[in-house]
């Protein structure tokens, strides 16, 4: 099948490369030429495992290319895949500006009919009204058909989850249009849940919300937990054995970030509110994960008085492990927090720094070791649980730091690993350790 991809950030890539890999002919076409460039030198855009091996061994088998020119991108494709951004509005809805300028892009260019695929996460109602831009701007009465598709991976474990996912979701109008696409993915293998527009493009915000609202949950179980006394990891292990519940998304720490579940819980409360819904439960959600990224500093400042010009290092700026993304990170919150409050932060990433410079506007040293973030701090933030920090022995905060006073965000370490350190241990919905002898 011929087939182009209309955008080249997470999701385009990987949909392309991923498509390419099964055995399509696939261009991607971007609008950044500086992307594409870089793209077509064999680069990724993204940093993402496994990805430039998949995209380097499809580009020399000539499945995959890439391309800043929509005419050229678009010819002779008979499925057109959208994956541009829908960023969030200041209200929360979602944004549709790129979606609405790709449509007017196939409309312009293309040579023959296909099926427009929307992978993008849209409101109910928009692959309807995608249909109508394009049909009526369509160059010389071309007409499409309209399919939604979203996507369900995850930044850090993209590829694996495009070869391993649970379901693949297709949104048709008409039935041959759904047959079409169900054997173009017929290669990967993966359960096809065939059904109508306006439940594909709800079922991808109620997966999210769902997600949101189980880590929320446990984090709200947490913060009981450390009134109680009792212990959130033995909790979430104990409910996660029931099956009906399951034991994933189930880690508390200082709240869900990155560019998907802050964005769509807050277009999904928009679109509900927009028709006379009050979606109270996805609102509470929200409200509690704000409120959990500032409740670590609230301990900080609770056990130090003041942080004024305390060196604090801060381990992690990326809103999950494996990825460079910082959108909507819990540190780009924290972070100037700190600052505000007057610490001295050092902020180790071992690939994020390069983004953090440019959307952290606060004065931060940065550094891709952390045994120089370490050296002669006050305490230490986690923010993200890379395996580095995870991994790492708790004699090196003793051993570095000038107090080792640990606030772990994610619930890198077991107690009992704590219990035996001479670290000072302030964690997520856990007792504290608090050694003797501690300044
Ligand atoms: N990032 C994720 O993990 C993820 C996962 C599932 C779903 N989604 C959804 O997928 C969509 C895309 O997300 P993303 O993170 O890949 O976005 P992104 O912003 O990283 O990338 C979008 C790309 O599209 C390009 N673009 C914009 N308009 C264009 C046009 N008219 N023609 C060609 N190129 C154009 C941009 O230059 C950019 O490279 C969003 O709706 C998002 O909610 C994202
Ligand atoms: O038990 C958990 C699981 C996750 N998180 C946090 O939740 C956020 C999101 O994590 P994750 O879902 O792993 O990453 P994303 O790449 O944002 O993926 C989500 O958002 C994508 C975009 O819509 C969807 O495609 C995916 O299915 C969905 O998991 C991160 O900050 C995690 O630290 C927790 O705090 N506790």
């Amino acid at each position: 099948m011929r087939i182009a991809v209309i955008g080249t950030g997470y999701v385009g890539l990987v949909t392309g490369v991923a498509l390419s890999e099964i055995g399509h002919a696939v261009t991607c076409i971007d609008i950044d030429p500086k992307k594409v460039e870089k793209l077509n030198h064999g680069e990724p855009t993204i940093y993402e495992p496994g990805l430039q091996e998949l995209m380097l061994k499809n580009m020399e088998a000539h499945r995959l290319s890439f391309t800043s020119k929509h005419e050229t991108g678009l010819e002779g494709a008979q499925v057109v895949y959208i994956a541009v951004g829908t960023p969030r509005r200041p209200d929360g809805s979602a944004n549709l500006d790129y979606v609405e300028q790709a449509a007017r892009d196939i409309a312009g260019n293309l040579s023959r009919p296909a099926i427009v695929v929307i992978k993008s996460t849209v409101p109910v109602g928009t692959n309807d009204h995608i249909k109508r831009l394009i049909n009526s701007a369509a160059k010389d009465g071309i007409q499409v058909e309209i399919a939604s598709n979203p996507e369900f991976l995850r930044e850090g474990s993209a590829v694996e989850d495009t070869f391993n996912g649970d379901r693949i979701v297709i949104g048709t109008e008409s039935p041959a249009a759904a047959d079409v696409l169900e054997e173009v993915n017929r290669p990967f293998g993966i359960p096809v849940l065939k059904t109508d527009l306006a439940s594909s493009e709800m079922i991808k915000y109620a997966s999210n919300a769902f997600l949101a609202t189980k880590i929320s949950f446990i984090n709200e179980i947490a913060n009981i937990c450390e009134k109680l006394g009792a212990n959130v990891d033995e909790v979430a292990t104990g409910m996660g054995m029931d099956r009906r519940i399951g034991s994933s998304f189930l880690k508390a720490g200082i709240g869900y970030g990155g560019s998907c579940f802050p964005k769509d819980t807050n277009a999904l409360v928009q679109l509900a509110g927009n028709h006379h819904h009050d979606f109270n439960l996805l609102k509470s959600v929200i409200e509690v994960n704000n409120h959990q990224q500032v409740l670590l500093i609230e301990k900080m400042l609770a056990r130090f008085g003041s942080l004024k010009e305390k060196r604090i290092a801060v381990l992690g700026l990326a809103f999950k492990p494996n990825t460079d993304d910082l959108r909507e990170s819990p540190a780009l919150v924290m972070i100037p927090k700190l600052v505000e409050l007057g610490a001295d932060v050092i902020a180790y990433d071992p690939i994020a720094v390069k983004n953090a410079r440019k959307v952290l506007s606060a004065p931060v040293a940065y550094t891709e070791n952390v045994g120089e973030a370490l050296r002669g701090a006050d305490c230490v933030l986690i923010i993200t649980d890379w395996p580095a920090v995870k991994k790492m022995d708790l004699s090196t905060y003793s051993r570095t730091m000038n107090h080792p006073v640990v606030f772990d965000g994610r619930n890198c370490y077991s107690l009992d690993e704590v219990s035996r350190s001479k670290i000072e241990y302030y964690s997520i919905g856990r007792p504290s350790h608090i050694p003797e002898l501690i300044g």
